[in-house]
């Protein structure tokens, strides 16, 4: 069965474009205390790791974000795909301002409660229906945040066409479901329709500390591309990780680089 466009995996090998800078330069960034920093997680400030629990914060990683937040006066936010309390987890004891689920939750401070949940849970019915197609393969693994469910194959890549197929075989049996297919990096994500990474950060920047700053917003996958889109409406720049995407003033070759980037920031 063929996929649709909108619901086909992506390559998280890609090699970035040899025309595109591999860098971007610190000097594109105003002044802290001028600027809201917007940073994707996976693929961006982390490097991949086979299962979702198995990423690892860099100890420098902490220091640098921990830094940003106190200089640009508490604008800097997480953006993810992950929720709020996967989140907390991965970079405890730091707590940070963050968009989760893909703009299903957000949290303006970091001792403040998610101030939006923009999502009901998904149906039980059709969450038992998608958790079955784990069974498909050894290897494939559920990760439920309620209002999506992730079927990731990084470990069962030869699963993926499988996957999808099933995924397209229950959509078409509920063709008036208020759901999405999100593909992501070796993962098959099934949301609630109606938020995006993109809505998300439309309301973050709406509150204060964000509220009348020059954002940027770094980037790795295709659910990134909503936020690359709106960044100039705030006259922001956007950057991305690994691939040339649009919109974007320039790229990384890999996490690590913006994580020396982020670090730079701080040196100025
Ligand atoms: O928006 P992000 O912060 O980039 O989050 C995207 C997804 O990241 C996680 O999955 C991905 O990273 C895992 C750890 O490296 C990897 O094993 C998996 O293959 C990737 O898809 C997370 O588990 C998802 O919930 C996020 O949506």
């Amino acid at each position: 069965m063929k996929h649709d466009v909108a619901e086909m995996p992506v390559d998280d090998d890609i090699a970035p474009d040899e025309a595109a800078p591999d860098k971007a330069p610190a000097s594109l960034i105003p002044p802290l205390g001028e600027t809201a920093v917007l940073l994707d997680i996976d693929g961006t400030l982390l490097d991949f790791a086979p299962t979702p629990r198995e990423v690892w914060v860099p100890p420098e990683l902490a220091q640098t974000l921990r830094l940003l937040h106190e200089r640009t006066g508490g604008a800097l936010a997480l953006v993810s795909g992950r929720s709020l309390n996967d989140i907390d987890l991965i970079f405890a004891p730091d707590l940070f301002p963050a968009i989760g689920g893909h703009g299903a939750e957000m949290r303006l401070h970091p001792d403040s409660e998610a101030v939006a949940a923009h999502a009901p849970p998904l149906d039980k019915e059709l969450k038992r229906r998608l958790a079955a197609i784990a069974k498909l393969s050894p290897g494939i693994l559920l990760e439920d945040k309620g209002y999506s469910l992730a079927l990731h194959y990084r470990l069962a890549p030869h699963a993926e066409k499988a996957i999808y197929e099933a995924v397209s075989l229950i959509r078409a049996d509920l063709p008036n479901a208020p759901i999405e297919v999100l593909p992501g990096k070796s993962v098959c994500e099934i949301k609630q329709a109606g938020f995006t990474k993109a809505s998300g950060v439309l309301e973050l920047m709406t509150h204060e500390p964000f509220k009348g700053r020059r954002p940027f917003f770094i980037g790795d996958d295709v659910t990134d591309d909503s936020v690359f889109a709106i960044m100039p409406d705030y006259d922001g720049l956007s950057f991305s990780v690994g691939r040339r995407a649009a919109d974007v003033a320039g790229q990384f070759g890999a996490p690590s680089d913006v994580r020396a980037f982020l670090a730079q920031l701080l040196d100025r």
